[in-house]
């Protein structure tokens, strides 16, 4: 198989033999569910690393300036300062990799943050955010007025509709403009896998978003009926690896969507561990995308 990595249109030729052994990547998705997580000390140190890994979201309708001011003190300060002490961990600065927000939110969260005196990056969703679905003159001019309210990450989605009709070039066309549009600012690109239709077109749309300059893919939106599972974040970590192997970039990997538990948290840390090394372990190249998963991160340091 051979990738490029540039800025005109590339060779795609490679994409008609892509097969993904379906029934293999479950089989290991199962034994994944499997794994026994670790114990005591080292289960709070896989926990803390986790926090610093998590895009800190909210993104429903009723988001108000008042609960992203509160979800940006909980970003500065995830984990309670008492059970920080009793690790003996209070003064090491430990927050959330960043707050994700949708576009209208972003400058509340960019001044909640600046006023609590913390450099944690905003994120905006962004390119007609969770569907795709408006024109691309429209998503551009989206990411770049996120951009310019301050957000140093944006967090687009893909055309489903490209992938599912095949349109390759369409859909790296549209991504790198999207990247073009986000300048300075880190792009996630969100799949959302569980419309993609197979396992195959998971890995294509990796691969493309990735050509296209994306910094992170991403799993799902938290909106589709099914968002982060282990065989789609297997195919998306082997896209990765395959990528770096073939141009020498390091692509982050952001899964998202219905995690809630710390079991989840360290099973996802772990399979990176396994699938990319330790070095993606990271907030610059590994994010959990959550919502309400803190929670119980807290409860079981605690314990
Ligand atoms: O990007 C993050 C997801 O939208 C969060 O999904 P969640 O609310 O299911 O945790």
């Amino acid at each position: 198989m051979r990738l490029f990595f540039s800025f005109s249109t590339p060779e795609l030729g490679w994409i008609s033999k892509v097969h993904v052994n379906r029934p293999a990547v479950v089989r290991h998705a199962e034994q994944i569910k499997k794994w026994r997580t670790v114990k005591g000390n080292w289960q709070a140190a896989w926990l803390l690393k986790a926090v610093t890994c998590i895009d800190l979201t909210t993104l429903s309708g009723d988001d108000t300036p008042s609960n992203v001011h509160r979800l940006c003190f909980k970003a500065k300060h995830p984990i309670r300062e008492d059970l920080l002490k009793a690790m003996d961990m209070h003064d090491k600065g430990i927050s959330v990799g960043a707050v994700c927000v949708y576009p209208a939110r972003v400058t509340d969260a960019v001044n909640a943050l600046k006023a609590a005196g913390c450099n944690i990056p905003v994120a905006s969703v962004a390119a007609g955010f969770p569907s795709g679905q408006t024109p691309l003159e429209t998503k551009l001019a989206e990411i770049k007025l996120a951009v310019e309210y301050g957000a140093r990450e944006i967090d687009i989605v893909i055309s489903r509709s490209l992938v599912l009709t095949g349109q390759w070039e369409r859909l790296y066309e549209e991504i790198r403009q999207c990247r073009e549009a986000c300048g300075k600012a880190h792009m996630k690109t969100i799949l959302a896998t569980g419309e993609l239709g197979s396992l195959a077109n998971v890995y294509k749309a990796s691969m493309i978003a990735m050509m296209a300059g994306s910094d992170f893919i991403k799993t799902s939106t938290g909106k589709e009926v099914e968002n982060a599972t282990f065989p789609v974040g297997i195919v998306m970590m082997r896209a990765i690896r395959e990528f770096y192997w073939q141009t020498g970039n390091k692509v982050g990997f952001k899964p998202a969507g219905g995690i809630r538990t710390a079991k989840e948290a360290i099973t996802w840390l772990m399979l990176v561990k396994e699938e990319l090394g330790v070095e993606w372990l990271t907030p610059e190249l590994f994010r959990l995308g959550a919502s309400s998963l803190l929670e119980d991160i807290e409860k079981q340091v605690s314990c």
